[in-house]
């Protein structure tokens, strides 16, 4: 039986939200500790968080004084989440490993640390391993663990299967961004409203990255990046909740039949499903056979927000395979997903 007391870091924004929301009913974790910016500290959660959420503030929460994100304000919890703005989530998430406490990031700034481990629990399991390599706590106590962007997460989630069966050569993705993606209050509406911004500044160097390290192989203790290419268009879209890819796909060893890439799909093996972590979906990559699915309003909160949609798989004419592909950002891309590698963790033992 797993109990462990949990802070939050960067609580008041759009994803220290969700991890509020999804952390209420947690059979595994109690939020104890909440930490904001110094605009924040010292006010009840319930007047410093401008709350976005569609459900009630959790009351355990909302009475809760916000803390400055100092490792000294969080002793006794077992580790934090964290969902800090990226300008200031370095220093701190290494302040709190440096102190002992284990951080479990949303943030950019680790992501391709070699000695962090970038995870998604159905892809690259085995890669929370080199937490043993981290030198941020010399009594090996502290570490950072990081999740993907919201992009990279259903692209390396649809890939897997992909990748398994037939290798990936290279790709070209353009990724359909919702709103909620830029935090609150986000893009100006006048942006946004009845329109598409073909750019999201610092988006497509990650999601051009971030897929070869999880889809990386783990030998001597370090991650070997996978060896293939990806093109990504990074656009803004006035969808609230979930970001939709549109991916083409050049492998190493392609289909003979369309059908034999479905199969790829359909017979793909989640690595954990024996665990039965608490957040982890019955059926983390579903693929869609109807022309019109997956989209976002419909499809995003399946599975409680942590299932990747694939559909519209069909044989290229430039690339072999063309797919779009689907999650919900700020849950599985963001807060339930940095939730689930909590789980992991804790079940193989890495969080005391
Ligand atoms: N939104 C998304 O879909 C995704 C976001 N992320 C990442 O998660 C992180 C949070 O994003 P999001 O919630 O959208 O951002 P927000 O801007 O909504 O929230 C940022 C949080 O960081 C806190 N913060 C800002 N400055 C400081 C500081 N100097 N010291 C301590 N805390 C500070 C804010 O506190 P205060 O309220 O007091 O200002 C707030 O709690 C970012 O790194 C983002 O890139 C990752 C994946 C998806
Ligand atoms: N940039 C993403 C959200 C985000 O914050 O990504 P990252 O965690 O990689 O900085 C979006 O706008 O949808």
């Amino acid at each position: 039986m797993h109990s462990y007391q949990v802070g939050v870091l960067g609580a008041t924004g759009a994803v220290g939200q969700k991890f509020i929301r999804l952390l209420e009913n947690h059979p595994w974790f109690t939020v104890k500790v909440l930490g904001a910016s110094k605009r924040s500290a010292g006010k009840k959660y319930k007047q410093a968080a401008h709350w976005i959420e569609k459900t009630e503030q959790p009351s355990a929460a909302a009475n809760l004084e916000v803390k400055a994100c100092d490792p000294a304000k969080f002793a006794g919890v077992d580790f934090v989440f964290s969902g800090l703005d990226s300008s200031v989530a370095g220093e701190i998430e290494k302040s709190f490993a440096e102190a002992g406490i284990p951080v479990i990031s949303n943030a950019k700034n680790y992501r391709m640390h070699d000695q962090v481990p970038l995870l998604v629990p159905e892809v690259n399991p085995d890669h929370a391993d080199i937490i043993k390599n981290q030198s941020f706590d010399a009594n090996g106590n502290g570490w950072i663990v990081t999740n993907p962007n919201c992009v990279s997460v259903p692209l390396s989630m649809s890939l897997k299967p992909l990748s398994d069966a037939f290798g990936i050569q290279s790709l070209v993705v353009t990724s359909m961004q919702s709103v909620s993606g830029a935090g609150y209050p986000g893009v100006s509406s006048m942006d946004i409203v009845a329109n598409v911004v073909p750019y999201i500044g610092g988006e497509e160097p990650k999601v051009q990255t971030e897929a070869t390290k999880v889809l990386g192989s783990l030998s001597d203790n370090s991650i070997a990046f996978n060896d293939f290419d990806i093109q990504a268009t990074a656009v803004r879209v006035p969808t609230i909740e979930g970001h939709l890819l549109s991916v083409s796909v050049k492998l190493k060893n392609a289909p003979t039949s369309i059908e034999e890439a479905e199969q790829a799909f359909t017979d793909w093996e989640n690595p954990i499903a024996d665990l039965n972590l608490p957040s982890s979906p019955a059926n983390p990559v579903r693929l869609y056979k109807e022309d019109r699915y997956p989209q976002p309003r419909l499809h995003a909160d399946r599975e409680g927000g942590m299932q990747t949609a694939v559909g519209r798989l069909r044989k290229g004419t430039v690339m072999d395979l063309g797919y779009v592909t689907m999650a919900h950002n700020t849950i599985r891309g963001a807060a339930g997903g940095a939730i689930l590698n909590a789980e992991l963790l804790a079940e193989k033992g890495y969080i005391n």
